[in-house]
């Protein structure tokens, strides 16, 4: 049996009873690393009280072993049950949607634990499901590439009055060549997109595109560390949420569109206040 288990968004005590049950039946238990460095803190003693917590050794799986090398983990779940351990949900991020597609093409039973994730951002920034429209993934810009293909789906939804959920990227850097003549994998610390860069590079991308989707004035939500003692969470103009520091990653932007009486009054919680 392949178990797929959400650890949620805050640290390893966020695991669910029934995922904590799985895990310590599990002969092998692996944990999700690259999108999970920061918020549990792995690269430092995240891994060693994840596994004082759960009873059991964990394997640190990297992008590498979780898209190229996923035969092997499903392999390992043929005649024993194997772990696999995500953070947020396991259906937060399209890499697991993958391996359960495979793993039930070799037809193994795969059991789904799920956990809050930052689907929950929808609802906690104080607006409703019922108005969101398609949400985009906002990848950083280089000084050769300024992607904006999700510009349209913003605009289309802005078109339709529905708000916006923006992800914002996570660049992992490749082990360098040193580190692997050495015989060890050794990953740069990931870079985490800011709400900061996420305005800067809408706004810049409004100006090239003059499609008046958006502009400084319209109003989003800033979130940062959903789901972590220290979370924040402000609504103000994207002018505004430039001014404000919101701290260590990870960070998400909901771009507002029309909103009900409720979101309002919801919204004004969060407002900043002058
Ligand atoms: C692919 S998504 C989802 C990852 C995870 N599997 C989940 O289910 O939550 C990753 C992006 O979601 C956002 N995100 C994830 N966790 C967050 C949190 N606790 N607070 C704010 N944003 C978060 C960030 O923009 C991050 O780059």
């Amino acid at each position: 049996m392949l178990y797929i288990i959400g650890l949620g968004l805050g640290d390893e005590r966020d695991i669910t009873v029934r995922g904590l049950d799985a895990v310590r039946s599990c002969h092998k238990v692996y944990v999700e690393a690259y999108t999970s460095l920061l918020s549990f803190g792995l690269a430092s003693d995240g891994l060693s009280r994840m596994e004082k917590l759960y009873g059991r050794d964990v394997v640190v799986a990297d992008r590498e072993m979780v898209e190229e090398r996923a035969d092997e983990i499903l392999s390992e779940a043929v005649d024993s049950d194997v772990a696999f351990l995500v953070v947020g949900d396991p259906f937060g991020a399209t890499t697991h949607t993958d391996l359960v597609v495979r793993a039930k093409k070799m037809g193994l039973k795969v059991k789904v634990i799920h956990n809050a994730s930052v689907m929950n951002a929808i609802g906690a920034c104080g607006l409703q499901l019922y108005h969101y429209g398609e949400t985009i993934s906002i990848p950083f810009f280089t000084d050769t590439w300024r992607p904006d293909s999700f510009y349209p789906k913003i605009q289309k939804n802005r078109q339709l009055g529905l708000h916006t959920l923006c992800l914002l990227d996570i660049r992992v850097k490749e082990p360098s060549l040193e580190s692997l003549c050495r015989g060890r994998k050794c990953y740069e610390p990931p870079k985490y997109m800011s709400i900061h860069i996420a305005i800067n590079q809408l706004l810049e991308i409004e100006e090239t595109n003059g499609g008046s989707a958006y502009n400084a004035e319209t109003k989003c939500v800033g979130i940062a560390r959903l789901g972590n003692d220290d979370q924040m969470i402000v609504a103000g103009s994207m002018k505004e949420l430039l001014d404000i520091d919101f701290g260590p990653p990870l960070h998400c932007l909901v771009i507002v569109g029309e909103t009900h009486p409720v979101e309002e009054e919801m919204l004004e919680f969060y407002s900043i206040k002058s």
